[in-house]
């Protein structure tokens, strides 16, 4: 990657931030018509349900804009991807007679992943209205809940693809009118070709800022490990309840949950303590959404980084939600995406989450660790599955001890382990201290002490 002697400054990330929103959404689209296009709609029953819920999806996504309403919404058949127009020319003129009937409607959001530039400017044209996609509204929300620099930057670095078609659509257009291919006064550059390097050089600047950040999280991430924390990547679909976990688990005050789609943006670090007293780090992370613009995941998938490097990933999973099952299948299928290796992929936690809201639940799969992270119901029995796979998947020996209370045996063992617990047999002069710690420290012990095994 490109490292450059490009600095940013914090002044600048937000200057870059706030600069001029490409994907030219602003409050005055707040009333929305939904339309779906679906390529078999009305075919199977199962598709009709697929595509009912990804409507519901699409509701999703509008209604977690705050003042956003959807006024309308409509499943439409369109022909197969990859034909130039996106619906055939019947629907296509039905849909804009009810369009230029709803006068009060101010966007029309067509729920697919990207439209191209110029299909987007053939919509507005059509229907007079603003016209957005998934990558625009997904982007949208992404810039509402953005706070810290990382965040910023990374948003920053996922609208580049859409200021870069929108530029050549424009000059596709002034090029019929002869201005986008001629040469600005001197500088042997055409107006194109300097409106390119400046997006060329922002990308650049934006990309090596990110990697800094990175670099200093590598820092932060080998710190851990050298204090030999256990750390438990929490993951989740957008809304399943992670955040509110963790702060089950930590009793962390300062964390948020919210229930709004995109809620978390960054990935952050809670300490927790384990029944065995021993303490780890659980990692909140972004929330999966089927669909997900890939450019998206491109630009987010460096927060998730951590993820790999964790001992243990807990998958959430909100089972109140009538999705649940498609959902599983999604955040398995990012999972699987992320260069995760093998043998944390195999160890995944399943915690069904929300079972307040469901009378009596009994989970369909064995594996699923019921809780409820709003009442507490479950925690202490998941805390007990979180503690045996991490001393499963760290390796570290769970071990009853005798010491002699006249040599230092103890105090080491409480630096160098995690000590569960003590009982004293003053008139012998020893104590029996149940341990947690790893080989190579047992290994230490043993020398040290001369114990035999
Ligand atoms: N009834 C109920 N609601 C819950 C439970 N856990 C979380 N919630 C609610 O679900 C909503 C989302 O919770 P968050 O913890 O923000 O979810 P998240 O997975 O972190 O969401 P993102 O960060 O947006 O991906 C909030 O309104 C929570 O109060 C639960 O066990 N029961
Ligand atoms: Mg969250």
């Amino acid at each position: 990657m490109q490292q450059g002697n490009s600095i940013i400054e914090e002044s600048e990330i937000d200057q870059l931030f706030q600069q001029q929103i490409p994907t030219g959404v602003g409050e005055e689209y707040q009333r929305v018509f939904i339309v779906h296009p679906d390529v078999k709609w009305g075919s199977k029953k199962q598709t009709l349900t697929t595509a009912e819920l990804q409507m519901d999806e699409a509701v999703g996504l509008v209604t977690t804009l705050q003042n956003w309403t959807v006024v309308d919404k409509i499943i439409l058949s369109t022909k197969t991807p990859g034909k130039k127009r996106l619906f055939g020319k019947g629907n296509f003129q039905t849909l804009t007679e009810r369009i230029k009937r709803m006068s009060h409607v101010t966007a029309v959001f067509v729920n697919v992943e990207r439209l191209s530039a110029l299909s987007e400017r053939e919509l507005e044209d059509a229907w007079g209205v603003k016209v957005l996609d998934r990558y625009t509204v997904v982007l949208h929300i992404f810039r509402c809940n953005a706070s810290t620099k990382e965040a910023k930057l990374q948003i920053s670095l996922a609208e580049i693809p859409l200021l870069r078609s929108r530029l050549r659509n424009d000059l596709a257009n002034l090029d019929q009118q002869g201005g986008g291919s001629r040469y600005i006064m001197g500088s042997g550059e055409t107006m194109m070709e300097v409106q390119q390097r400046m997006l060329r050089e922002r990308e650049l600047k934006i990309r090596s800022a990110l990697e800094k950040l990175c670099r200093k999280r590598h820092l932060l991430r080998s710190r851990r490990q050298q204090r030999q924390f256990p750390t438990v990547s929490i993951v989740g679909y957008t809304n399943c309840g992670k955040t509110t976990l963790i702060k089950a688990l930590t009793g962390d005050a300062g964390l948020e949950p919210r229930d709004q789609l995109f809620a978390t943006l960054d990935v952050t670090v809670h300490a927790g303590q384990l029944p065995c007293h021993m303490t780890v780090l659980y990692v909140d992370t972004i929330g999966f959404l089927s669909q997900l613009p890939h450019q998206l995941i491109d630009s987010f998938s460096a927060t998730l980084e951590d993820v790999s490097h964790s001992d243990l990933i807990v998958h959430v999973r909100d089972v109140s939600h009538p999705e649940t099952v498609n959902q599983k299948t999604n955040v398995l299928k990012v999972l699987r995406s992320l260069q995760i290796p093998e043998r944390l992929l195999n160890s995944i936690l399943e915690v069904h989450n929300k079972i307040d809201l469901i009378h009596g639940y009994q989970p369909s799969e064995s594996q699923g660790v019921p809780v409820s992270a709003l009442t507490g119901q479950g925690l202490a029995d998941l805390k007990h599955r979180i503690e045996a796979a991490i001393v499963e998947s760290t390796g570290k020996l769970i071990l009853t001890l005798e010491v002699h209370l006249n040599t230092s045996q103890l105090s080491w063992l409480y630096k160098n382990a995690t000590v569960q617990e003590v009982s004293v047999e003053a008139a012998e002069g020893v104590a029996s201290v149940r341990v947690i710690m790893s080989a190579a420290a047992y290994g230490r012990y043993r020398k040290l002490f001369q114990v035999t095994a």
